[in-house]
């Protein structure tokens, strides 16, 4: 098992889904020219190759080989905005970001051997300048020696209203209540697993983004990596 690359800076960024993690890892890595980890899309790339290849989400085995072998290219897009996402050569850049493969990933993530698979290509990530890593994990599993870490949380109904308003252009009957008990159900899920669970790293620096702007959440965290001397 690779250890942390202890050369690289790393912010470690964790939360529960709707915290804006995936929003302020992005800006985060922008302003400071860093690389960025998307740790939820290899659990999420890893539950649709299983669904691709027919493996049903309890086969162990199997799922340990998916995650093992994962066949995918993060390719920075032409028109330089988004990244593009390709498994076994097709683009799955939004077909890995439903809800139902979002609820496949939480499945599988309770699996000590799919996790053991992904950790190394996660550590392969912390690359010079500096690594911003977004999940549930980074601080406490992944990446224990970071530089700062932050716990982004928000209530469930702000997260809940937060995803129905990304969803609701794309799926017109999307429903509030819905959304909220399926956020409830990930969030019991990935914080009750055996196997490192969501939960602050003793030593993070926790926002609670319920009243937040997404700019105020970025400056806190620009101020916390500032009195750290990272940028
Ligand atoms: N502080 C905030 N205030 C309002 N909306 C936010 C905030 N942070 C994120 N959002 C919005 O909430 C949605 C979910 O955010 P996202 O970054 O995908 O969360 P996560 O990666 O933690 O699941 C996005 O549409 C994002 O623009
Ligand atoms: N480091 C990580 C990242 C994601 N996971 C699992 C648990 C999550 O419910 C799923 C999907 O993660 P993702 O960050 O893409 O989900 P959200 O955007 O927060 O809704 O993967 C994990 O167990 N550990």
């Amino acid at each position: 098992m690779s250890i942390q690359n202890k050369q690289i800076a790393v912010i470690a960024v964790d939360g529960p889904s709707g915290s804006g993690k995936g929003t302020i890892c992005q800006l985060l890595a922008k302003e400071l020219g860093w690389h960025l980890l998307d740790s939820g899309a290899l659990y999420r790339l890893t539950a649709l190759a299983a669904r691709h290849h027919g493996v049903e989400l309890d086969d162990v085995e199997a799922l340990e080989v998916m995650a093992e072998h994962l066949d995918v290219q993060f390719k920075a897009s032409d028109s330089g905005k988004a990244v593009q996402i390709i498994l076994e050569g097709e683009e799955v850049t939004h077909a890995i970001r439903n809800e139902r493969v979002g609820e496949d990933a939480s499945v599988i993530a309770a699996l000590g051997p799919v996790r053991r698979a992904l950790l190394n290509r996660q550590r392969d990530f912390a690359q010079a300048p500096g690594l911003v890593a977004d999940g549930r994990d980074m601080g406490t599993v992944v990446f224990p020696s970071a530089e700062l870490k932050v716990y982004l949380d928000a209530s469930a109904e702000e997260r809940a209203r937060r995803r129905y308003k990304q969803l609701i252009s794309k799926e017109p009957g999307a429903s509030l209540d819905d959304i909220l008990n399926d956020i409830k159900a990930r969030d019991a899920r990935d914080m009750n697993r055996a196997i490192a669970p969501l939960k602050p790293a003793p030593d993070a620096v926790r926002l609670d983004t319920t009243q937040m702007t997404i700019d105020e959440v970025l400056q806190a965290v620009l101020d916390e990596a500032r009195h750290r001397g990272l940028r």
